[in-house]
């Protein structure tokens, strides 16, 4: 039931996942998107790896572009340290309204706060609406065409600092070959590939680690 992919995911979550429990919310969502309808989420195998850096990191202040029904966003804030925040960004309305609905059921909402709107807009007034120096950490998973302007827009908006470390979905499928290009060819960018497979599937995908030199 339910009319949208996401809707369907948010009713299997609300029927099956343990309010207030981050992790069974995400363990809902895998086991619905493996077994009964295929989503764009991150996924276990790449979310492992999302994991491993997030928990290295300790991220004081993380970005996430692209929030689409909020599982990573809950995976991550579910890492976050005490007093720490996920800024997580997605234009699609009909996304957020499920995002939230996933967020507050994963009993995050307290770590996370969703931007609605597109990160174009968002990225060069982030500084001001929410008083950020840099982030520590960005999830880049958005339309992958857009990884490359916003990594250049939020080096120009001073974001991004001496350490800070981007991390990219989906850098072979769907592929983001001018992000690659750029934080790979870059002596501004250390860059590391984690190969993996594509959520749910096992087509091979992959993330990027890249810390930003300044
Ligand atoms: N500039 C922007 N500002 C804010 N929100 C934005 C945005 N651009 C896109 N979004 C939102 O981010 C999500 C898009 C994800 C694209 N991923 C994908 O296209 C994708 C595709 C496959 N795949 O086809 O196998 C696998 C994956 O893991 C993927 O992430 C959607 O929720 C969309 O509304
Ligand atoms: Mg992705």
């Amino acid at each position: 039931y339910g009319s949208t992919r996401p809707e369907r995911i948010l009713a299997e979550v609300k029927s099956k996942a343990t309010r207030g429990d981050a992790r069974s919310v995400v363990d809902t969502i895998d086991q619905y998107c493996r077994h009964q309808e295929w989503a764009m989420n991150v996924g276990d195998e790449k979310g492992t790896i999302l994991d491993s850096i997030v928990c290295e990191v300790k991220p004081r202040a993380m970005l996430e572009l692209g929030t689409y029904c909020g599982y990573s966003a809950v995976r991550i804030a579910s890492l976050l340290p005490p007093n720490s925040r996920l800024i997580t960004m997605e234009f699609n309305p009909v996304f957020a309204a499920i995002a939230r609905q996933v967020i507050a059921w994963a009993g995050v909402e307290d770590k996370v706060v969703l931007i609605e709107g597109p990160s174009g807009d968002w990225i060069p007034k982030m500084k001001k609406e929410f008083g950020l120096t840099s982030f520590d950490l960005v999830f880049l998973d958005h339309w992958k065409d857009c990884y490359l302007p916003d990594t250049k827009l939020m080096e120009e908006c001073g974001l991004l600092r001496t350490g800070s470390i981007l991390v990219a979905d989906n850098v072979i499928c769907p592929g983001a070959p001018d992000y690659l290009e750029y934080v790979r060819g870059s002596p501004r960018y250390e860059s590391k590939y984690f190969r993996s497979h594509l959520e749910y599937t096992r087509v091979e995908d992959g993330i990027e680690k890249s810390v930003f030199l300044g």
